[in-house]
């Protein structure tokens, strides 16, 4: 599996130790940056995440900001993107579960490193449990 990356600087030290978090599983890294804590914009790093995700360049990916609320507005514009701002381990299961979320956001300023990287190996081992919760995707496609 391949997992792209990217964050603002509210996001990038947590960026940067999911990024050591992957590499340790042997999970191959694409890394979108931004690379230091200076001041960016969000919009910029939640749309290169989703696009990298849509044309393939990565099977999913993992975006975070302070809150991870602003970057996973700006990876949700990117069309079949169906990333999931998730807190705790379960909101991280069901998002693969119901929803097949394929960009994970986080908040660097709000989750804990420790609890964060619970989050995404959660998120990492769950699968999308099709059935009834294909349909609706379908529809979010549509
Ligand atoms: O949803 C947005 C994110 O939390 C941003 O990381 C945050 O707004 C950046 O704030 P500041 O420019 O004050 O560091």
């Amino acid at each position: 599996m391949k997992i792209a990356i990217a964050s603002d600087h509210g996001g990038y030290q947590l960026k940067e130790e999911i990024k050591k978090y992957l590499e340790g599983r042997n999970i191959e890294v694409v890394d979108l940056g931004t690379n230091s804590e200076e001041s960016v914009d969000y919009p910029i790093y939640g749309k290169a995440c989703g696009e990298a995700v849509m044309s393939g360049k990565a099977d999913r990916g993992i975006v975070c900001c302070g809150t991870g609320i602003g970057i996973s507005i700006a990876a949700n514009k990117v069309k079949g993107i169906r990333c999931a701002l998730c807190t705790d381990v379960h909101m991280a299961e069901m998002s693969r579960k119901h929803n097949d979320s394929n960009v994970l956001s986080l908040g660097g300023r709000t989750t804990p490193v420790d609890k964060a990287l619970e989050i995404v190996g959660a998120w990492l081992d769950t699968e999308f449990e099709g059935g009834r919760h294909q349909r609706r995707v379908d529809m979010l496609n549509a």
